[in-house]
């Protein structure tokens, strides 16, 4: 798992400087579907807003007509169009609700779902340098803030816009020296509002990527909460936590002062011109130029004015923050995904082989046309994305064949290559030079679907998924029968499973938590054989086994072996056994290709390497004579 600083700064580098203008309209063919929807209920509000206007209007009927005409049944039908007009303000809200809820429940799931099904399609690169935690804050905060922009700020910025001009308009038309008055502060607040917004962008980013960082943090220490308590790193970890909570805690705060800022100028100075106009407004009215009902309408409107001009704050400061999330949200959208002929979303990243043909036959023969000639590098080069431009590449001038239905072993030092190597064939990492063939078909020119149905991978740290054990196995097949489970099952001497609760159908937790690392790494063998896969990866897939567990394993494996051309990973003499031939490994290169006697015999790397296990190979040498 990447490092939290790498992955910050993976993250964080150079997000685009676009306004938040020009990054909001990113959504749109999100919003797209339920414009109708979206600008009905903007409507709704507008004319909810302005029904509100029109009670001043009313009021200022009711002072100077009723009121000063002493007329109680007057001021009795005043006081009914009040009620109806409060009614059908608040009823018209209630019917703006109604209309986005829904809709933008269904933006929200839809971001979601393409965020999601984008992050499967991505290069495993992509993978190594983003940490989880900043692409889970991007699909759950981030997408929170859209759904909570689009249902709130984006509708009422501009109904409380127009709000604002209508009131305007009737104080002008009442009387335009006190309306004067009133629209004074408005150029101040522009300047401060544009200036609150550059500032509020910069650190609304810094806190959304915090977020990330945190999130990092929570899910490495609970994922790896073993090797936290094991080596007794819990202060360290917590030590970790609390200063990035505390950097978070420090923006938020610096946050919350940009927004009390804001906030301070823009309450105070309407109300100073609220209070500058009532003193004006009185001396007319003491003088004769004004009728009491104007000044009451005066001050009425500028009252129900306060709310939309106030809310200009934290409409803006909500704004912003559904724009970093929208940058965000995009910086992963757009990250180029493996090539158009990419493998369908929700496959399991660690188990390539899924789908197999409904006649399963069908996979033990090479297609029509093309020749059985098994698995062949032919000057292969690889060099990983992110290494030092003067740095080595991982692999170089590989040429390996491995014939039809012959299993190679790949044995190297630690560091050599061997995993990079394996990763190469259902294409998790591209070749950056040379090709690699199977049955003499570039597995550039396949579609990956066909490709990842012909080779099956199993890896040394197996993942297992939320799901039942028959269904983790069976995502290596999904048109496998009960029987070829159990065959897959007996297999990777996964008998184990029978005896648990449920049998299959028995869930195992958050990869796979509640297993021992040894039945865990059997589960996936036996997710890679049962799709009865052509070609087999298999990455040291035995080495939590039991010398005894393991003897087994290799011996049920061979009958798989015998049909399938298989690349096996060994650090062990045992599993080196399982194999037909062995090429050496050595700084990215193959160096020796042979039977596991003739490099023992002749080559002093390959001996030194095997050295210290001849026990283990004595013994792994009666399993086979006896099968
Ligand atoms: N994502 C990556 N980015 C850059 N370099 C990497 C990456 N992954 C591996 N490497 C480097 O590539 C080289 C080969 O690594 P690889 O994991 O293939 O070795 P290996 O032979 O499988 O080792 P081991 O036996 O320890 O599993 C190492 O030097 C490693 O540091």
């Amino acid at each position: 798992m990447p490092t939290t600083s790498a992955a910050t700064s993976a993250a964080t580098a150079d997000p685009p400087k676009r306004s938040a203008v020009r990054s909001l309209l990113r959504l749109w063919p999100y919003v797209r579907p339920i414009r109708t929807r979206l600008f009905s209920a903007a409507f709704v509000a507008i004319v909810a807003s302005c029904v509100g206007l029109v009670i001043p209007l009313v009021l200022k009927w009711m002072v100077d007509g009723p009121v000063a005409g002493r007329d109680p049944g007057g001021v009795w039908l005043g006081a009914l169009y009040l009620l109806l007009l409060g009614l059908a303000e608040a009823g018209l809200f209630g019917l703006r609700r109604w209309l986005v809820a829904r809709p933008l429940a269904s933006v929200e799931a839809s971001m979601r779902a393409d965020l999601f099904r984008h992050l499967q399609r991505l290069p495993i690169a992509f993978h190594d340098k983003w940490a989880s935690g900043q692409l889970l804050s991007r699909g759950t905060t981030d997408l929170m803030l859209l759904r909570m922009f689009l249902a709130f700020p984006l509708t009422f910025l501009l109904v409380n816009g127009v709000t604002i001009l209508v009131g305007m308009i009737i104080l002008l038309a009442q009387e335009w020296t006190l309306g004067l008055v009133l629209l004074a502060p408005v150029v101040p607040m522009v300047i401060v509002c544009s200036l609150f917004e550059r500032r509020y962008a910069a650190v609304a980013r810094r806190a959304q990527d915090q977020v990330g960082d945190l999130t990092t943090v929570v899910e490495e220490s609970v994922l790896g909460v073993r090797i936290i308590k094991g080596f007794g790193r819990h202060r360290s970890q917590a030590r970790a936590f609390h200063e990035l909570a505390h950097r978070l805690r420090g923006t938020e705060l610096g946050k919350a002062k940009l927004l009390a800022a804001i906030w301070a100028v823009i309450v105070l100075l309407p109300e100073l011109t609220i209070g500058a106009a009532l003193v004006l407004g009185t001396v007319q009215v003491a003088d004769g130029a004004l009728s009491a009902g104007t000044l009451v309408l005066f001050l009425s409107t500028a009252l129900a004015l306060r709310w939309p001009v106030e809310s200009i704050g934290f409409l803006l400061a909500m704004s912003q923050e559904a724009a970093t999330a929208t940058e965000r949200y995009f910086e992963v959208l757009d990250a180029e995904p493996e090539s158009s002929d990419a493998a369908a979303p929700g496959k399991p990243s660690d188990v390539v082989a899924l789908g197999k043909p409904s006649d399963a036959a069908a996979l033990d023969k090479p297609p029509t046309g093309s020749l059985s000639t098994g698995l062949r590098f032919e000057g292969v080069e690889f060099r990983y994305p992110d290494a030092a431009p003067d740095a080595p590449p991982a692999l170089a001038r590989i040429d390996l064949h491995i014939r039809p239905g012959e299993t190679m072993a790949l044995v190297g030092a630690t560091g050599s290559g061997k995993t990079t190597l394996t990763a190469l064939v259902p294409r998790l990492h591209e070749t950056t030079g040379g090709r690699i063939t199977l049955d003499g078909e570039d597995i550039t020119a396949m579609p990956r679907e066909r490709l990842r149905e012909l080779v099956a991978v199993a890896f040394e740290e197996p993942t297992l998924f939320s799901a039942s054990v028959g269904e983790n196995v069976l995502m290596g097949a999904e048109h496998a029968t009960a029987d070829d489970l159990r065959r897959a099952l007996a297999v990777a001497q996964a008998d184990f499973v029978h005896a648990l609760p449920h049998g299959t159908h028995t869930q195992v937790g958050e990869q796979g938590l509640s297993l021992s690392g040894g039945q865990r790494q059997r589960l996936a063998l036996a997710r890679a054989v049962v799709g009865k896969p052509r070609f087999l990866v298999l990455d040291d897939p035995l080495s939590a086994l039991d010398v005894h567990t393991e003897a087994l394993v290799e011996a049920a494996l061979r009958e798989v072996l015998a049909g399938t051309t298989a690349l096996v990973v060994a650090h062990r003499p045992s599993t080196v056994l399982l194999a037909d031939r062995v090429a050496l490994l050595s700084g990215g290169r193959i160096t020796a290709v042979g039977t596991h006697q003739e490099l023992l015999r002749d080559n002093a790397e390959y001996a030194w390497l095997m050295s210290g296990a001849d026990e283990t190979v004595d013994g792994l040498s009666y399993v086979k004579e006896d099968r």
